[in-house]
């Protein structure tokens, strides 16, 4: 077998909740889909070559790992860092399946990506970049086939220059991109998307958990990140009355004890859109804001009552969720994909089975990324939408329906982990990542199994 770190820990976390649980002895007809879901429908890989200022000759690989399209065509972001690599993207594409499947719309999983961090780099070159991937990959996408979208480095900026690209090539325009700019075919609400639904499911699982006596209000919240999704989860944290501890980045935490503040948030968006590290942002500011080079918040908050990790995949270590439920946390929901380890998971797992209901702890309630972060791809597959029928929504339609399909997706986790979980803990809150992986996966399956793709 290849060795695919990456994916093989997201196939396993899958496999281990399929198990796990009594679905194949109710349903036996699923027991060959995993094996046939684990090999892609198709991986295109291509050289991707142009000069860069210094007018020398650059050269790199492009992917697009198209997993299944099952539900609908392929979807899924592009990934632009250095560290892409076949087993980051199948992983990716592969939780991208149930995750697509759960929002409760009619898309397929995908991903796809550069090994190339365009931090840095002139928007010249930037433009050379995006023409030079799109040369290859606009044969493989289409608004019915695959519709790629943004993921980390891969922003409005860099959608537009592809989707540039894309024109040039395909002398068409169709809504093949998601994540558009505003006046050639947007949805009001994607850049928000992803981190309003994360606060919004965990505003959710508070009020589940609580039955209704607490919300995020007056909550303490780490995250982790500082990019699209942990900018707009810090920004709907505070809106609901939360207070947000930390904010993070590749070169280091920023910690504050009272509190980082909107006009903090505002800094660090504008910051971030010039690629500046937060050590830099931050050099000057007055406010108790500390940061701490080299580190990740979760060690460095002092009581914390939700933890939010939106930065990248295994960003929360065993070590670290032994320190978060020290510190006091309550509900874990990540905005990034794969964003805890599973030795963080397990933690988090078994402080909620040893909670129960009777006592006033409820230990801790872990939401997988593949519910918790699932309003990206929602909003972009209601751009697919409006962008066959060239209209646009009201934003507050959108955002209505952000919340409700979170909601629905939380709601049909706790039903699934319920019935087929196999947890003789009635007094526990039921596994959201157990819920999750086997919700997602029965969609999946019976469309495979529809359309012959599993015998
Ligand atoms: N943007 C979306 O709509 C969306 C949807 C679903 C999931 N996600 C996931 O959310 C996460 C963040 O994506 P984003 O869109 O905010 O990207 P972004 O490029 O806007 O931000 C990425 C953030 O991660 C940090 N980061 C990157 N590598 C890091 C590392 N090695 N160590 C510490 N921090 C690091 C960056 O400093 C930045 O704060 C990713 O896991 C992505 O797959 C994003």
């Amino acid at each position: 077998m290849s060795y695919e770190p990456e994916f093989e820990q997201a196939y396993k976390e899958v496999e281990d909740s399929l198990v796990q649980s009594t679905l194949f002895k109710h349903h036996p007809q699923y027991a060959n889909v995993l094996k046939v879901l684990r090999v892609p429908q198709r991986i295109v890989q291509f050289r991707v070559t142009w000069e860069n200022d210094k007018g020398e000759q650059e050269v790199a690989t492009g992917y697009r790992v198209q997993l299944s399209n099952n539900l609908g065509p392929f979807k899924g972001g592009l990934r632009f860092h250095e560290s892409v690599n076949l087993s980051v993207l199948k992983f990716l594409a592969f939780e991208q399946v149930f995750k697509n499947a759960l929002t409760g719309t009619s898309i397929g999983g995908a991903k796809g990506g550069l090994n190339v961090n365009p931090q840095g780099r002139s928007d010249k070159e930037l433009r050379r970049i995006c023409q030079a991937f799109m040369a290859e990959l606009h044969r493989h996408i289409g608004q019915d086939v695959d519709i790629p979208a943004g993921d980390i480095n891969v922003g409005g900026k860099v959608i537009g220059l592809l989707f540039g690209a894309w024109r040039q090539y395909s002398n068409t325009f169709e809504g093949v991109l998601t994540g558009k700019g505003t006046n050639w075919g947007a949805s009001p609400f994607r850049p928000e998307a992803t981190g309003y639904g994360v606060v919004y499911i965990t505003n959710d699982m508070i009020e589940y958990a609580t039955k209704g006596k607490e919300s995020i209000k007056g909550k303490r919240v780490a995250i982790s990140g500082s990019g699209n999704v942990a900018q707009y989860a810090a920004l709907k944290v505070l809106e609901l009355g939360g207070t947000v501890v930390s904010l993070s980045d590749s070169k280091g935490a920023i910690v504050s004890e009272s509190g980082i503040s909107k006009a903090d948030i505002e800094a660090v968006a504008a910051g971030k859109s010039d690629y500046k590290p937060l050590s830099a942002i931050f050099a000057e500011s007055k406010s108790d804001i500390k940061f701490i080079p080299g580190a990740r918040p979760w060690t460095n908050v002092t009581k914390v009552d939700v933890a939010l990790p939106c930065a990248t995949q295994n960003e929360v270590s065993g070590q670290e969720a032994e320190y978060l439920v020290k510190a006091g946390v309550k509900y874990v929901a990540e905005g990034s994909n794969m964003g805890s380890t599973p030795e963080a998971i397990e933690i988090f797992e078994k402080q909620r089975l040893a909670a129960s209901s009777s006592s006033t702890d409820s230990g801790v309630w872990f939401c997988p990324p593949k519910l918790a972060n699932m309003a990206g791809v929602m909003v972009s597959q209601f751009e697919m939408a409006q962008n066959s029928q060239r209209v646009t929504w009201e934003p507050e339609y959108v955002d209505s329906l952000i919340k409700k399909h979170m909601k629905e997706g939380l709601m049909l986790s706790i039903e699934t982990a319920s019935k087929y979980s196999n947890e003789n803990t009635s007094d526990a809150l039921p596994s959201l990542l157990k819920g999750a992986n086997l919700a997602g996966f029965i969609k999946v399956a019976d469309a495979m199994i529809d359309h012959g793709d599993v015998f």
